[in-house]
């Protein structure tokens, strides 16, 4: 039995996981390695104390207490808490009654610690918003760029949907825009939220619903409160920080269902809950949402609930891709070129007129943020001439253009007049050589007068060559 023990031990505290246990006393009986290495208590302070003396928790706000209790699972349970030097720590962990005879004999917590991956979130968070940063328009001071007047198009199909966009700022109805990625959604949502004089006082808070794990997205949602479980800090939500402003919630079709229910319950109470609290706050900011394929597409194979599909969308904007709105090409790359050469302090004469050309037929895939990309690393590679031609561009996006493009050598720095004195010079030079340095014959040859031969070959250098016998 000792052996067996030592090994179930060995095996515990070789798993990735926390392992923490408590008896019918509430006392710790089992604290693994990992556990240990990660809340950073000793366990020789944990082991056979009760739970509310190691951690600052209440009989109501422990999960293992409350399987004790309830003899109920509480499973994927995500906790923000301090460990004893202070330090933040994010995890997740179901706790599970152990029982024999039908009796509850224990109670266990298995965990992971996500801190790790929470660092690697507010990285990309941060890496994100210095990408906005990284901008061609200076920050609104509301967590915006963005107005509706800033959005550049030409194409009667934008110039409607601006139109609609204007005359939905001014109701407070959830508004669901969409298009596929790069065509401009979260700029026309920003629009939205800048073009209502109430919304654009107060701040806008965007979320991607993509890129963050369920069971963090809904404690960044609601929040949470301190000690709701072990451990947990006070945080405020996103439905919380938009205050009286506008919460955009993007690629809403890839929120977990089971969350879509609860954001469903918000937008008809207009109430929700803290993780953990009791106490209900109203909801006060305007939802906005956002899918990159058409809605009722995302409604038929289930990833996005209908009846929230319903309330999210009392007014639907969708934005079409570039390639049904070429118009808009010249414009927008024309807007891009001064934006992005102010921007990197660079002086760019023109484009190509090819190259335009070639723009306005090409599929944009990754739409105006394809365009916007490709002229800026363009922009970024131009020399002192200042014209943009082919060769600035990344090569994986000129094998991909349809039109073939003509891409002029480079021109002297005198432009036409340097061609055509330089093609006379050659012309010159080549009959004169022909003629043996005849200056009548090579006149004849030319066409022009002898004078005026005598003219060319002094304006242009050329004397006949000493011939070294
Ligand atoms: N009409 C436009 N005028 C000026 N800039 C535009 C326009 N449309 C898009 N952009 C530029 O393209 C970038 C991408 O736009 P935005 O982030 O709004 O696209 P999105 O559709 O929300 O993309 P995703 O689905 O990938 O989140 C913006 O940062 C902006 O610089």
């Amino acid at each position: 039995m000792e052996k067996e023990n030592h090994c179930y031990c060995t095996v515990l505290n070789s798993i990735n996981e926390g392992v923490i246990m408590t008896n019918s006393k509430g006392c710790v009986t089992l604290y693994n390695k990992q556990i240990q290495k990660f809340e950073g208590l000793d366990p020789a302070n944990v082991i056979g104390r009760h739970l509310t003396e190691v951690y600052n928790i209440t009989e109501e706000t422990s999960d293992q207490l409350s399987v004790w209790k309830s003899k109920k699972p509480i499973i994927d349970r995500y906790q923000k808490f301090l460990t004893a030097d202070n330090k933040e720590l994010n995890s997740i962990g179901s706790t599970y009654p152990v029982f024999k005879n039908g009796e509850i004999v224990a109670a266990f917590t298995i965990c992971r610690n996500l801190t790790k991956i929470h660092e690697l979130l507010n990285k990309t968070m941060q890496a994100q918003e210095k990408s906005t940063e990284n901008t061609l328009v200076e920050d609104l001071g509301n967590n915006t760029r963005f107005q509706l007047n800033d959005i550049v198009a030409k194409s009667d199909v934008m110039l409607e949907l601006l139109e609609k966009a204007r005359k939905a700022a001014l109701v407070d109805a959830t508004v669901l825009v969409w298009g596929e990625t790069g065509t401009g959604k979260e700029l026309v949502v920003q629009g939205i939220h800048n073009e209502n004089p109430l919304t654009r006082k107060n701040p806008f808070v965007a979320v991607n619903c993509a890129a963050i794990p369920e069971s963090l997205l809904e404690s960044l949602l609601f929040g949470t409160t301190k000690g709701s479980f072990t451990g947990s800090v006070e945080s405020t939500g996103l439905f919380e920080q938009a205050g009286k402003g506008t919460l955009y919630l993007d690629e809403i079709n890839s929120m977990p269902l089971n969350l879509q229910a609860k954001l469903l319950r918000v937008l008809q109470e207009k109430k929700f809950r803290k993780l953990g609290g009791k106490e209900e706050l109203p909801m006060q900011c305007r939802i906005t949402s956002s899918t990159n394929v058409d809605p009722a597409e995302c409604v038929a194979t289930n990833t996005l609930r209908k009846d929230l599909y319903y309330r999210l969308s009392v007014l639907v904007l969708e934005i079409p891709p570039l390639v049904k709105r070429r118009e808009d090409i010249p414009l927008l790359i024309n807007h891009f070129i001064n934006s992005l050469s102010a921007k990197y302090g660079k002086r760019v004469n023109r484009i190509s007129f090819d190259l335009v050309s070639a723009f306005c037929d090409y599929t944009w895939p990754g739409n105006v943020r394809e365009l916007e990309h490709s002229i800026e690393s363009a922009v970024s590679m131009i020399d002192e001439e200042g014209i943009l031609l082919p060769e600035h561009f990344p090569s994986n996006l000129l094998g991909k253009l349809e039109k073939p493009l003509f891409v002029p050598s480079k021109l002297p720095p005198n432009g036409l007049s340097g061609v055509l004195s330089q093609t006379e010079k050659e012309t010159i030079c080549q009959v004169l050589e022909e003629c043996g340095w005849n200056i009548s014959e090579s006149a004849r040859v030319l066409k022009i007068g002898r004078t005026n031969l005598q003219y060319r070959m002094k304006k242009n250098g050329i004397k006949q060559p000493l011939i070294i016998k």
